[in-house]
Parts: C-alpha cells; structure tokens; sequence
C-alpha cells in the first residue's frame, strides 16, 4: 500500500507554523447589524454536501488522519475521574494502533489537543507531559455559563494556573436574545483578558440562539472582542453541530479574515461521531475557508467518539476488514 509522502497536506499541517493570535478589533455595530443569513439558501447548500465529495483509498486515509490531528479529544462527564483522563490522554497520545499509523506513515501522529473540565486539568497535564498535546477547559459557567460573572472570569484564571492553555468559554446565550451586543462585546473582551496567554475558543450554544442571523452576529461580536476561535455548541444542547450553523459561521469568519486580515479558527462541537462526518465537515473547510484552515491552530472537532469510527476505517484501509465498534469503546 503507498505511503503518505512526506510533502503530503497531512504531514506539512503538523509542522506549518501557527497563526498569530486574533487581537480583536473595536466593536463595528454597521458591520454586525449587516450580518444577514438567508436559511432557505444556507439550507439547500448544506443539504448538497454529505457524499458530494467522496474521497477514496490513500486520499481517504490521509484526510481521516488529518481529521484526527484537528481532535479535541472530549471527555465531559459528571462521573469524570483521573483513571478515565489518563486513558484519555494516552489515547490522545496514540490516537490509532501503531501498526496501522505506521502502515499509513504517520507514526507520529497525535489529537489536537484533550478537553475536560476544570477538576481535571492536572491529570491531563500529567499524562500528556512531554507530548506537546494542550489541554483545553472548559469553563465560565460550563455549559449553562449562568454562574455570577466574577467567578466565570476566577474559573477562567483558575484553569489557566491549572495548566490549560485552551479555554473554551460559553456567552451568555440571553445576550444574544436580547441583542445586546455591547454587552456580549464586553463578555467576550473580559473572557479573552482573562484567559492571558491561553487561547480562547467562544462556545456560541448555537442550538440556542434562535436564528441564523443571531448565529452570525454573534460570530462576528466574539471575533471583534478577541475570540481565537469560535465554536458551535457544548455538546449539551438539544441540537448542535450542524451543517448549516457550519456554513454561517465559516462565512462570518471569512468575512472578519477579509476585514481584518486576521484568522479566526472554527470548531464544530457535540454529536459528530462518525468518519465520514468528519470529511463532510473537513471538505467544507476547504472550499468555504481554504487549505490554511485545515490545520489544528485554525481548526478542531469538539467531540467524544469519533476518533473510535475513525480508527475503525482506518484498520479497513490498511487490513481490508472491519473491526467491532467496541474494540474502540474508549474514543
Ligand atoms: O466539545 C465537545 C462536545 O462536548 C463533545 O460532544 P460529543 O460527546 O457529542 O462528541
């Protein structure tokens, strides 16, 4: 079976140099009060686009290990314990079997990054020392973010001197309701000095804004304030990831890259579970925001189970048999 080559996308992303941080910009109302979204039109796109683009064979293992490289691999439990998040992290570590990593030359390959909540950040960054994988927390209220707002901005600190270096903060979604954009403005700016050196990913709760347009409001107000990235959902929402929430957010990314030549990264979080979602969502990357976005500093799978799919597929490119899904349970 060919390799992938060295000078292949997958390998170049992994050792690409990372974007500088987005520094936000003045609140522009006129550019947030244009935000339009059209959902028949935004609609009929996304329906077009699972199994448009059906990559196959090498392509097809080379994308689902960029797929993996772009993982938060997620554990976000209640019933979390440290023995749970070693496992984790050692997954994180090794993402797939050895042999099958080195069968598709990529020995080295790792997630993105490992997001738990507070309480177990220090297991994390135990387990992952030494291995360059950060960890992100989420915080500010997780996932309600309904907490008073001076402790918000203290969990944001207290996990930051825990050893996060990714902060994945909720808005308050009433903000956005009642559309006052100054004051999500001003959350969003407090959020991002809290965070310091840590990056800041912005979790819309987009199941709960309402409409399409709110979604890329709110996108653009996360950016002006600072957001390094801005994220779908929690995982907790009735509904959250989706195509066309995907296809507003990219666009208002672009957008704000456009008016400020600076990019912001996109994470698609909760209820993304299989292969070959992955590679709708990856495809979509690359024609609404192009190849730069497809590195893990411009984007990230929030999710607990895909990389168990992903692993699955990847043993039927190499060995041409399927495995049972509980051999992968873990991720
Ligand atoms: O941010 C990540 C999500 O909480 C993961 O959601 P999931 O468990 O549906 O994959």
């Amino acid at each position: 079976m060919a390799q992938i080559h060295d000078d292949s996308p997958v390998v170049r992303h992994l050792t690409g140099a990372a974007e500088a941080r987005n520094p936000g910009m003045a609140l522009d109302m006129d550019r947030v009060m244009r935000a339009r979204a059209n959902r028949s039109a935004v609609e009929r796109r996304a329906a077009t686009l699972p199994g448009r683009r059906s990559v196959k064979k090498d392509h097809q293992a080379a994308w689902l290990a960029r797929a993996i490289s772009c993982i938060d691999l997620t554990t976000l439990a209640g019933d979390d314990t440290a023995g749970r998040v070693r496992r984790l992290c050692a997954k994180a570590r090794q993402p797939v079997r050895a042999d099958l990593l080195e069968a598709i030359g990529l020995p080295e390959l790792t997630v993105g990054a490992v997001c738990v909540y507070h309480d177990m950040i220090a297991p994390a960054v135990e387990a992952l020392e030494g291995s360059g994988i950060p960890v992100a927390a989420v915080s500010t209220g997780f996932p309600a973010g309904l907490s008073p707002f001076r402790l918000r901005l203290a969990e944001i600190g207290e996990s930051v001197a825990a050893g996060a270096s990714e902060i994945d903060i909720v808005i308050s979604r009433r903000l956005v309701l009642a559309g006052d954009w100054q004051g999500l403005y001003a959350e969003m700016r407090a959020f991002r000095e809290a965070c310091g050196e840590a990056h800041v990913k912005a979790i819309l709760a987009t199941g709960e804004l309402g409409t399409l347009q709110n979604v890329a409001r709110a996108s653009l107000v996360c950016m002006m304030a600072g957001a390094d990235f801005i994220k779908t959902s929690t995982g907790k929402e009735s509904v959250n990831a989706t195509l066309p929430v995907s296809l507003v957010m990219m666009r208002a990314i672009r957008e704000y890259h456009e008016a400020t030549g600076h990019r912001v990264g996109y994470k698609p979080a909760g209820g993304i579970s299989k292969a070959k979602d992955a590679l709708t969502y990856l495809a979509l990357v690359k024609e609404e925001l192009g190849d730069r976005w497809l590195r893990p500093d411009l984007f990230r799978f929030g999710a607990s189970s895909l990389l168990g799919d992903i692993e699955r597929q990847l043993e039927h490119h190499v060995t041409g048999a399927y495995s049972a899904s509980w051999r992968h349970a873990l991720a």
